[in-house]
């Protein structure tokens, strides 16, 4: 039998995308985050101004019901945008021996991967990874992992090192506002969560989807959660991320917006709030006619810290812990490793930490 795709990418009939997209009406929520840009987010007990209070209502339902939003008036000059949307378009059509000279492989974690796997069925897509601090958030240095975590730039475009650094800086300048937001949207003083950032393990991918002859029966991405602390999603013009609707179960489709970001709160936050937010479901869909790009930060603690449910939101005798705790390293080293072998069931996941009810 003749495939139009390999067969490798091919995803069982049920988690094949359907020809029809669900739009919400107004589709995630849209937060305007320009009281970040004339106000200071409240540090312990300092009165929010009403424009900030009302800002982080929003983020509060947001994550509560979504786990997803859009945000407008981030603050990230949108040249730096730009600037790295223009030099992964370069990087993905230079020829394949060029972007091969950047391959990762076991021993080099970073850099370019034409076969990553989700689900155990291949993703239609290319991947550029880099990191923009030591690499001690990821490991103990001097050891061969801290070794397996340096960058890999390659020779072309000229610009691309210096695109990928100064957009990393300025998004993770936004990762942190929007860490305290969160931390106050869960009752707390807005830097309770930031100790987990010293060797933060953060770091910024290149997504690319070549146009595919069979988008009925491939994905770009397979349907996954974030593992990390949140994600700050960069999409150009072309649709294609999909959501799982938390109140129902339907795949929302994610318009693009000029000069806006797809915020997701990832995994830990999930644990550290003790279920009050959960880590959305999502996938990203191809089609045949245009390819697509996106540039997702993801805003990762240091590999040394342990994740649980946060004291302060747990009551033994009302609200007691979901989780036990566990090590992040540990969970996303497991994560890393399935892109490589493909273990008999299923990733890693955060219920596998679930306590018994
Ligand atoms: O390309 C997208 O829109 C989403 C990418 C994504 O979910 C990921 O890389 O984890
Ligand atoms: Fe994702």
């Amino acid at each position: 039998m003749a495939f139009v795709v390999e067969p490798a990418f091919i995803q069982a009939p049920e988690h094949r995308p359907k020809p029809t997209i669900t739009e919400a009406a107004g589709g995630i929520p849209l937060i305007d985050l320009s009281p970040l840009l004339h106000y200071p987010i409240p540090v312990d007990g300092g009165a929010a101004p009403p424009a900030v209070s009302a800002m982080v209502a929003e983020v509060e339902a947001a994550c509560r019901e979504w786990g997803f939003f859009q945000v407008i008036n981030h603050g990230v000059p949108s040249e730096l945008l730009d600037n790295i949307m223009a030099a992964a378009k370069g990087f993905f059509a230079l020829p394949m021996e060029e972007k091969r000279q950047v391959k990762r492989d076991k021993a080099k974690l970073l850099g370019y991967d034409d076969t990553e796997h989700t689900k155990n069925v291949r993703d239609w897509k290319e991947v550029f990874d880099f990191i923009f601090q030591d690499p001690a958030g990821f490991a103990e240095p001097g050891t061969d992992e801290y070794y397996a975590f340096k960058n890999q730039w390659p020779k072309y475009p000229p610009s691309f090192k210096e695109a990928c650094e100064t957009y990393a800086t300025a998004a993770n300048e936004l990762a942190f506002k929007l860490l305290e937001l969160i931390a106050l949207t869960l009752g707390l003083p807005a830097k309770r969560l930031n100790g987990f950032f010293k060797d933060q393990s953060s770091f910024m991918r290149l997504n690319y989807y070549p146009p595919c002859p069979s988008p009925h029966l491939a994905l770009g991405l397979n349907r996954h959660k974030d593992a990390g602390v949140l994600t700050i999603l960069a999409q150009d013009d072309v649709e294609g991320l999909d959501v799982k609707r938390r109140s129902d179960g339907e795949w929302i489709r994610v318009k693009p917006i000029p000069n806006s970001y797809v915020i997701n709160v990832g995994d830990i936050v999930q644990v550290w709030s003790n279920d009050k937010y959960e880590s959305a479901e999502h996938r990203v869909c191809v089609n045949s006619e245009k390819a697509r790009c996106s540039v997702p930060f993801f805003f990762n603690p240091a590999h040394y810290v342990t994740v649980q449910p946060l004291e302060e939101l747990i009551d033994e005798k009302n609200s007691p812990a979901k989780y036990n705790a566990y090590n992040w390293g540990e969970f996303f080293k497991t994560r890393k490793n399935s892109n490589f072998k493909k273990p008999g069931g299923e990733n890693i996941q955060i219920y596998h930490f679930k306590k018994a009810e």
